[in-house]
């Protein structure tokens, strides 16, 4: 579906001068510096895949969707999107793709959100049969009829985000490129959004490539995650092997029942933390130990009545590869 070959991005940038008239110098300066921001990026998606597409501010996130969608031309390498090229087949490139920014809006500020889906059916030449369709689809998943005839600007967050997927999804592409979809929404408005995507995803196929800083957007959603820091790639692959890649600790919470006898040298593998009233509070390095070998070990030290395990949070993962 998206194939990107040793992709390349440099920016040049006019060297900022100082002092006096600095703005028209810097105008008109001939000396440049090179921003390398996208550095040698090569990956394969398939069809139907929900991919994660993470990586620090400035990492080269926007650029490397900006040269798939066809919007930058790579420094070097090369993109091809269903077949194509799509820096130079603009039309039949948009036609199979969906868009959405969680920042920015592509409906019109003014309009009222379904004279916007009217407009946008229009442009991608959607029969008016199709688009009522496709909307009655779309107003079930997403509640849209609340707010149907409301002027954009004044829907909350929540409802734009909504209104803005289905504005996305009018044309059917089959792939979907989301940035922040669920960016500033409460716990509430990020369940639903979550909740349509994988829908999209897994009833109707959808390919989707989704940016965000939300780890729990990526957790609970991709099957695949890839990694950008500094214009290069740093991980591909799933979110499990990521983990293990990473190597944090699991947090380990046993009760005891009766009296509690600690080994006089602890397994390397379990480093104790904390010891109060019978409970015992460890962390325990899942890559030496697997669940087996940990309980084998505990009911050694005594007799077990409750036991609780806590992987790192993902967060904490990401955190380490950034
Ligand atoms: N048009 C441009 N001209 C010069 N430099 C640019 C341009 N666009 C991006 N950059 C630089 O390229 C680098 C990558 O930027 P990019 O917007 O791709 O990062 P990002 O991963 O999307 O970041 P964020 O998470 O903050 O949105 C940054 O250092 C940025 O300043």
């Amino acid at each position: 579906m998206i194939t990107a070959r040793n992709l390349q991005k440099q920016f040049k940038t006019p060297v900022v001068r100082e002092g006096r008239f600095s703005g028209v110098r810097t105008l008109f300066s001939r000396q440049y510096v090179t921003k390398e921001a996208v550095r040698d990026i090569s990956f394969d998606i398939r069809q139907g895949e929900f991919v994660g597409y993470i990586g620090p501010n400035g990492a080269g996130k926007s650029t490397t969707i900006k040269m798939l969608t066809g919007i930058l031309h790579p420094t070097a390498g090369e993109v091809v999107l269903g077949g194509m090229n799509p820096h130079e087949e603009r039309r039949k490139t948009v036609a199979k793709l969906g868009v959405v920014f969680g920042q920015r809006s592509q409906l019109w500020w003014d309009l009222p959100v379904k004279d916007s889906y009217d407009i946008l059916a229009e442009m991608y030449g959607v029969s008016s049969d199709v688009k009522k369709k496709r909307l009655s689809q779309f107003a079930e998943l997403l509640d849209l009829e609340s707010f149907w005839a409301t002027p954009v600007r004044k829907l909350s967050l929540g409802q734009r985000m909504r209104a803005d997927l289905a504005a996305s999804m009018l044309h059917d592409p089959e792939l979907l490129f989301l940035d922040e979809p669920t960016i500033g929404l409460d716990v509430n408005a990020k369940r639903n959004i979550r909740r349509f995507l994988r829908t999209l995803n897994e009833e109707f196929g959808k390919t989707i490539l989704l940016t965000t800083h939300d780890m729990d957007d990526i957790e609970q959603l991709c099957n695949r995650v890839m990694v950008i820091n500094h214009g290069q790639l740093t991980y591909d692959g799933t979110i499990a092997s990521l983990r293990d890649t990473i190597g944090l600790p699991t947090l380990i919470r046993v009760a005891f029942r009766g009296r509690v006898k600690l080994p006089d040298a602890l397994p390397s593998a379990i480093q104790v933390t904390r010891m109060d009233n019978q409970v015992l509070t460890a962390l325990v390095n899942r890559k030496e130990w697997r669940t087996m070998d940990i309980l084998k070990e505990l009911e050694q030290w005594g007799e077990i009545d409750d036991i609780e395990m806590k992987e790192p949070d993902f967060e904490d993962v990401i955190h380490k590869v950034y």
